[in-house]
């Protein structure tokens, strides 16, 4: 990836000084890394979920102002609780992607370090610029908490930088973006100023759907569920989407259908409304449940549907 980086890569296009790199987010599972992009971004592209796992996928968001380019690089939660194939992919991932940026932005919560954080200290890499973001700073019922928090963790890695911020909220970000610009290298934007991310609308679009999937079984969800987009057409303005969403065992299925059918009519309805806002057009979402037993066991199977 690095070597689009760089002065090489067309000079005349960047003003005098201007930055652009690969930005990691990494940290456990529910600690708002894909808050903290969408803020960054200020669009939603990475899904977001009360639910921990919910982002298997590299989601690219890009981010250009008038100093520099961040392109960022949201990774999977590390997975500790199951082994399976699913998860151990989901871990070489972030450590392939941690090998690769010129920067790591580290998230934790606000008054909480545990092992599951101290999981994700020992993949981050040797060499190279690691940025603490202590998020979620909003939940603290004592801002006094934060100091004496910050002394307590600082000495984990050698950090460039600590940063507390309020996702959410929005509390801070822009000091983060301040204080990370610096610390990307020199050279001209690889994306054009209005692009925000590089994934297909294919891709979105089961993301899109993946994240109501997520929402709206809530803690009826079932393990191992996925998101196949079977076809999908652009005729003009519209497009015509047909999905399957993958599950594990039959009974998963009369979960994901619900009684008469309304549960996934909902769940379709309100991916369709958000697909319609981010494609600026209409779109035609057919959405059916498939059974293929035990796949989130199969490396195949894995492959098969998007996952490395
Ligand atoms: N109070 C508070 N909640 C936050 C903040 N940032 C994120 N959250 C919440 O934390 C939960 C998890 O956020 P996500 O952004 O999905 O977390 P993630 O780290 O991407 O999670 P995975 O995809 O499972 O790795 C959601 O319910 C968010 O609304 C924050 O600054 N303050």
């Amino acid at each position: 990836m690095n070597e689009n980086i760089g002065p090489e890569n067309g000079p005349a296009a960047a003003p005098e000084g201007f930055r652009t790199g690969f930005v990691a987010i990494v940290g456990r599972p529910n600690v708002g890394k894909s808050t903290l992009l969408n803020r960054l971004i200020g669009q939603k592209i990475s899904i977001v979920s009360r639910k921990a796992q919910t982002t298997r996928h590299r989601v690219t968001g890009i981010l250009t102002n008038d100093d520099a380019q961040f392109v960022f690089v949201d990774t999977p939660g590390f997975q500790t609780k199951h082994r399976n194939a699913l998860n151990r992919s989901m871990n070489r991932t972030v450590s392939q992607v941690l090998a690769d940026v010129d920067l790591v932005l580290f998230v934790i919560e606000a008054g909480r370090f545990g092992e599951d954080d101290r999981k994700v200290v020992e993949v981050l890499p040797q060499e190279g610029k690691v940025v603490l973001v202590i998020n979620k700073v909003d939940r603290l019922a004592d801002k006094s908490q934060l100091l004496p928090f910050i002394a307590r963790v600082k000495d984990v890695y050698p950090f460039t930088e600590i940063v507390p911020l309020s996702a959410e909220r929005g509390t801070n970000v822009e000091q983060l973006l301040k204080a990370v610009t610096p610390l990307l290298p020199e050279g001209a934007p690889m994306y054009g100023e209005d692009e925000i991310t590089d994934r297909s609308e294919r891709f979105l679009a089961a993301e899109f759907l993946r994240e109501k999937l997520f929402r709206l079984l809530g803690d009826e969800l079932p393990y191992g569920i996925a998101v196949e987009i079977e076809k999908f057409e652009t005729e003009g303005n519209l497009r015509r989407i047909h999905a399957a969403v993958v599950v594990d065992r039959a009974s998963h299925k009369a979960i994901v259908i619900g009684r008469g059918g309304e549960q996934l009519k909902r769940i379709a309805s309100e991916a369709r409304v958000e697909l319609e806002q981010l494609f600026d057009g209409k779109v035609f979402l057919e959405v059916w449940v498939k059974v293929k037993s035990g796949w989130a066991d199969d490396e195949r199977a894995l492959k098969s549907l998007g996952y490395e």
